[in-house]
């Protein structure tokens, strides 16, 4: 279901171009870090023994626990203790689970963005694929200086760069592709905002790690919540669920 660029280079620190990099704790520029925040240019740990979650999130499903926590020079550019935990999980009917934790355990508050970047792999952006779920939402464009705007089409087509956060959406968001006769279905809680990504054709050049005509056959839509970051207080506790699917359609 998802994308991985051809020329995607694994090489950490470099966030990957393509699966699913978490931007975290800053999405975009909107601060002060490096653009989408470190999250995803770090090596996160296996946690062994993560606290238990919900039963739901374990049973039928093949799992891996994650744990990133910040380094001495992650505190000097964003003071704030906290534990993140990662559930990957994968069921028997397909479905790609993400489970967040993001734990505060310094003494003092803290707010964060985050965003799941997710690459899905499409058949061609400019005719074949449509987004539901989206219709009469407030969004920013981030191509108008983040200027907010409502959404007035019936569903989201493409025939130019588009980069902008949806605000406040369902926690059901559907990508049609007829041509594969496939539809990906976000399923998101906690997530409010969806991100709508995609640099089309002169942007793409600029883009090292993207070959030049790669934009055709990507999109990225990310469950996120950015517009109202999350505040968490000493010792408080984050959740927040990202659950993807495939269903063939007609
Ligand atoms: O190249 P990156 O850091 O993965 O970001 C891709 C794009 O992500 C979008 O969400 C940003 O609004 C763009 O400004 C950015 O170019």
């Amino acid at each position: 279901m998802g994308l991985m660029s051809f020329q995607a280079n694994f090489k950490p620190p470099a966030a990957v171009r393509g699966g699913i990099p978490i931007c975290f704790p800053q999405f975009g520029n909107r601060g002060s870090l490096e653009q989408h925040g470190f999250a995803r240019n770090r090596m996160w740990l296996i946690d062994e023994n993560p606290p238990p979650l919900h039963s739901s999130d374990s049973n039928g499903k093949a799992y891996i626990d994650l744990l990133l926590k910040p380094s001495e020079e992650d505190l000097r550019i964003w003071p704030h203790s906290f534990e993140f935990r990662l559930r990957v999980a994968l069921d028997f009917d397909g479905h790609l689970i993400f489970t967040s934790r993001v734990r505060n355990i310094n003494s003092k508050p803290f707010s964060f963005s985050i965003a799941y970047r997710t690459y899905f792999s499409i058949s061609d952006i400019s005719s074949e694929v449509r987004v539901e779920g989206l219709e009469t939402l407030d969004y920013l464009d981030n191509l108008c200086q983040r200027e907010r705007f409502t959404e007035q089409g019936d569903a989201l087509t493409f025939e130019s760069e588009v980069d902008r956060v949806y605000l406040s959406s369902s926690d059901v968001i559907a990508v049609f592709d007829h041509q594969k006769k496939r539809t990906f279905l976000i399923r998101k809680e906690g997530l409010p905002d969806v991100v709508v990504w995609n640099p089309w054709e002169k942007k793409s050049k600029a883009i090292v790690d993207l070959g030049d005509e790669e934009y055709k056959q990507m999109l990225c839509v990310d469950g996120a919540a950015i517009e109202k970051p999350v505040t968490l207080k000493p010792g408080e506790e984050w959740t927040g669920r990202l659950d993807l699917s495939v269903v063939a359609s007609i």
